[in-house]
């Protein structure tokens, strides 16, 4: 599992780690990590021209002792202070191991450009002399430390202007900038440097699902089990207007996870069904239920319906409209930004920068799972708890994806899984399975659906 800490938890861990260890050593093992990674980006450090843009803090301290490292290594190092104060030791280590200070100015040339402007104890947003040197450094790959400076570390948002970087090299821990878009998107990849924080690390309330995470989280099919014990999954999607909802829904809940899948809905949608999907039958008793997508003025009733079942639902799309009637229900809500903007009166917008805390809102406000769409998907469950998708690939962004994913949540849920479990497991798949169909290049919402018994197989052969 991939964690992420705030602020105030690297801190107070950061300080009782430090009690154990000789003064500097953290930073050391900061540098140290940065270099490597600076290293590996460039291919090696002979030659390289390295421009540090340094803060007044020790996330520019970090900068400087990697700059150190990286001119030992034959690198040429120039740092630009951008600041009035400056991590004094830092900058005498650049200095006696051959690197130097230099003005900010336009047409440089350099082969990578180091972040070391603020990182956790900076503010969102930057300030003159940071803008004016990204400006002058622009085109050049940006590596940087800890978090890319400007993006507001605790939340994911970026307010103001901030560094666009390639790479983010973090200590100790994930923050949820790392995660959680739109700040996610601004670090580019993702290396994380351990400095040996994990001992004073409290539980995290943000988490990012790892294969192996999915796959202790699947039921096998027992060996003397039958098709009502591995969980039946019940779809009341799609109509005579929307039946290409109803198929995707089924499409995605028909992925072998549960025992069998029924569909209640539209006759004419079930012939479709039954065309594409021979083994799915009528209604009938089931584990779970699928609610909303594409079922027009049936949303309701259809939610009502299930929700007399007592067992678990998926409250997809139409059904959203009624989201109020599965408060404090076995229930995961899955609306993208667009839906999340009617629930709770909020402009998309807003969502959009702010997709953490509008998912843990919502959540909290209709005391049930929500998981809001996006690039990185945000599950959040009442209370705070919250996981962070990170698979999937932009290809996904296709009409009918959203069906799919409604109906392996469903699937999920009706083996067992609870709805956290359910909805995290099966968004990580969701993308997974696009990534996997997509091959970097166009797919549709079958094609995703299609790949899930593959990916499932690579993740369950023993
Ligand atoms: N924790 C750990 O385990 C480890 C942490 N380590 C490293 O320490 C880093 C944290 O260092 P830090 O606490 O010195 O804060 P940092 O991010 O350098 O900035 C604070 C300074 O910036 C200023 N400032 C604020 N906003 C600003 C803005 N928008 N634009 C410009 N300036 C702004 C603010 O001053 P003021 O607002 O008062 O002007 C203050 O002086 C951390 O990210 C990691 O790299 C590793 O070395 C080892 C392990
Ligand atoms: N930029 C993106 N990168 C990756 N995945 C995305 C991106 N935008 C949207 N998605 C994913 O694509 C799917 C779209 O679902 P949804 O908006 O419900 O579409 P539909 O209603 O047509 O089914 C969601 O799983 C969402 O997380
Ligand atoms: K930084």
């Amino acid at each position: 599992m991939l964690r992420a800490h705030t602020v105030e938890e690297v801190r107070a861990a950061e300080a009782a780690l430090m009690a154990t260890v000789p003064e500097g050593t953290l930073m050391q093992r900061a540098a140290y990590g940065l270099a490597n990674a600076v290293l590996d980006l460039l291919g090696g450090g002979y030659g390289r021209r390295v421009l540090l843009l340094v803060g007044p803090g020790h996330n520019g301290g970090d900068a400087l002792y990697a700059g150190a490292v990286l001119a030992r290594r034959g690198a040429l190092v120039e740092a630009w202070l951008l600041s009035t104060t400056v991590h004094e030791a830092g900058l005498a280590a650049l200095r006696t191991a051959g690197g130097r200070v230099g003005t900010p100015r336009a047409a440089v040339r350099f082969d990578v450009v180091v972040d070391g402007i603020v990182g956790i104890g900076g503010r969102p947003g930057l300030r003159d002399g940071a803008v004016e040197a990204l400006a002058a450094a622009a085109g050049i790959p940006v590596v940087a430390v800890d978090t890319p400076s400007g993006v507001d570390v605790d939340s994911g948002a970026t307010p103001g202007e901030h560094v666009e970087a390639d790479l983010t090299v973090t200590f100790g821990t994930h923050k949820a900038c790392h995660l959680l878009d739109p700040a996610a998107l601004a670090c580019g990849a993702v290396d994380l440097v351990d400095i040996g924080l994990d001992p004073f690390l409290p539980p995290a309330a943000i988490e990012a699902l790892q294969p192996e995470d999915v796959a202790a989280m699947l039921s096998l099919p027992d060996p003397d089990g039958h098709k009502y014990t591995r969980g039946v999954v019940g779809i009341r999607a799609g109509s005579d207007a929307y039946p290409g909802a109803g198929l995707l829904s089924v499409a995605g809940a028909a992925c072998g996870l549960a025992g069998m899948v029924r569909y209640d809905g539209d006759e004419s949608v079930l012939d479709l069904v039954r065309a594409a999907h021979p083994e799915v039958v009528g209604p009938g008793r089931v584990q779970a239920w699928v609610v909303g997508s594409g079922s027009a003025a049936a949303a309701e009733p259809a939610l009502r319906d299930a929700l007399a079942d007592d067992v678990p639902v998926v409250v997809d799309a139409d059904a959203l409209a009624f989201a109020d009637l599965a408060r404090g229900r076995d229930a995961v809500l899955t609306p993208h930004a667009g839906e999340l903007s009617r629930m709770l009166g909020v402009d998309r917008e807003e969502i959009e920068a702010e997709p953490l805390a509008h998912a843990r809102a919502a959540a909290d406000r209709y005391d049930a799972v929500v998981l809001l769409k996006g690039r990185h998907t945000v599950v959040a469950r009442p209370g705070g708890r919250v996981r962070v998708t990170t698979t999937g690939t932009p290809w996904l962004a296709t009409a009918g994806a959203g069906d799919v994913l409604g109906g392996l949540v469903g699937a999920l849920l009706a083996t067992g899984l609870d709805p956290f479990d359910a909805a995290s497991v099966g968004s990580w798949l969701h993308g997974a399975a696009a990534t996997l169909a997509s091959q970097d290049g166009p797919i549709v919402a079958g094609d995703v659906a299609a790949a899930l018994p593959d990916l499932i197989a690579s993740l369950t052969a023993p």
